[in-house]
């Protein structure tokens, strides 16, 4: 991270900018900044040599005026309670932009995981669970993956709330193992929607995306299943990176290899077929005309955006761009397509999940991708037409105009809904 920005600061700069837009009165408006609830804990784990470890977690409810808190659990050294406070607003955002019936919330533990045995992230996994299980529910707060975790800590999850609570509630928790009752196209999902909002944004643009060159920042699951989506659309994904830095080949990497690679040695570095390797900040201002940040926030603050070359930027990551950044970038016309759509498609394929855990009734991945795209392209085209009709001086502002008027509306029409 190149900044130190204050997430929970820029979350709320993001939505006075786009009040000042709607007709939203102040004391409504300063209930759309703060969460609702946030809750913190310091979790005591038995390691495997028998000690104890302290370990600090969140989990913050923002707004529910739309449904239950949604929103996923973060493990990561970095985490913060801010951290926590400002990924649960964008999920409240997140989801009105796409028009699916949930609040926001969002969780994380102070970890690194990679310091730690499965066993022992079972037994965290498995405490955290234990302390949130009367805030969440599939009708009240409904966890998911975020950084560094994935199915196996959702299945925990899903798991222990349901061995407590003597039920079956699988929708408790979404982002599950297709065995627990998890979706089709869950895992895809957050690339899914990556790659279509850069296919819409591109085409919006007048731009052809066959042919183009993009870079990804991050080669979790959000960054190499967008890298590689993408170049199914016939672009060049040039550079990729990790935490270890970034690969580059002029003619075109291979995403899907790229991916086997970092599986065999645990990085994208060391890639064989890469003509070269530099750093992530150098990844972050190549000439380039698609970047996808696809790892953390801040990643971009106003400094480095005076030196970004790229032509689009669509974020795969949450608030990978500084309130800063965003300035210098609308100012030097890089067209940014905002987190809250770009990377909405994790929570619609959850929405979905969750609606097939409530009917018992699985859908095909053909089904979850139809749904998905006409949810994000539908989304994309509210967003553009606010932009347009609004003469708006960015994309991230219209999107939170759109996503802000049907919260407002949840709210004064009298709750949630359906
Ligand atoms: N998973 C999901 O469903 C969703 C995720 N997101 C967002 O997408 C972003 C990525 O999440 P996700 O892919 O799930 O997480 P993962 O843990 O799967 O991947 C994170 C990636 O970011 C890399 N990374 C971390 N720090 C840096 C850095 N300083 N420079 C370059 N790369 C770095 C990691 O490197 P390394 O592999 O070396 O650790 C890893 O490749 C986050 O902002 C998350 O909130 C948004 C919506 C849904
Ligand atoms: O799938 C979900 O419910 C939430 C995913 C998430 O945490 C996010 O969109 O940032």
């Amino acid at each position: 991270m190149t900044d130190q920005a204050n997430p929970f600061e820029s979350l709320q700069e993001q939505i006075d900018d786009a009040a000042a837009h709607l007709d939203v009165a102040d004391d409504v408006l300063e209930r759309l900044k703060h969460p609702e609830r946030v809750l913190g804990l310091n979790l005591s784990v038995e390691l495997d040599d028998g000690s104890l470890d302290r370990f600090r977690a969140f989990r913050s409810e923002f707004n529910g005026d739309r449904g239950p808190y949604k929103g996923g659990i973060r493990y990561h050294p970095g985490v913060t309670r801010d951290e926590v406070k400002a990924l649960s607003g964008w999920m409240v955002y997140k989801c009105a932009v796409v028009d699916i019936p949930y609040g926001g919330g969002k969780g994380g533990i102070v970890v690194d995981p990679a310091d730690y045995s499965a066993a022992e992230i079972e037994r965290l996994t498995r405490s955290f669970a234990e302390e949130l299980r009367p805030f969440i529910g599939e009708d009240t707060d409904i966890p998911a993956p975020d950084v560094n975790t994935g199915q196996r800590e959702m299945n925990w999850i899903k798991d222990t709330y349901e061995t407590l609570e003597n039920t079956t509630e699988p929708g408790v928790v979404t982002g599950k193992s297709l065995e627990s009752g998890g979706s089709e196209g869950r895992v895809e999902a957050t690339g899914r929607s990556t790659m279509l909002t850069a296919r819409e944004a591109f085409d919006y643009l007048d731009k052809e995306i066959e042919g183009a060159s993009v870079a990804v920042q991050g080669y979790g699951n959000a960054g190499h299943i967008a890298a590689y989506l993408i170049e199914d659309l016939g672009a060049n994904v040039v550079a990729v990176s990790d935490s270890s830095g970034a690969v580059y080949a002029e003619d075109g990497l291979d995403a899907r290899d790229v991916k086997r690679h970092k599986n065999e040695t645990g990085s994208v570095s060391g890639y064989a077929d890469a003509d070269e390797e530099f750093s992530n900040e150098n990844l972050l201002t190549m000439d380039v005309d698609l970047l996808v940040p696809a790892a953390l926030e801040n990643a971009i603050d106003g400094d480095l955006a005076r030196d970004v070359h790229a032509d689009v930027i669509v974020e795969a990551a949450n608030g990978p761009l500084t309130p800063e950044a965003d300035d210098v970038l609308t100012e030097a016309d890089v067209h940014v397509f905002p987190d809250i759509l770009a990377n909405a498609g994790g929570v619609t394929v959850s929405y979905f999940e969750w609606v097939q855990n409530r009917q018992r009734f699985y859908w095909t991945e053909e089904r979850v991708n139809e749904e998905l795209e006409r949810h994000i392209v539908s989304a994309f085209d509210d967003l553009t037409e606010c932009y347009e009709s609004l003469d708006l001086p960015s994309f991230r502002t219209a999107a939170y105009v759109v996503a802000i008027q049907r919260v407002v509306d949840a709210f004064t029409d009298g709750g949630n809904w359906p």
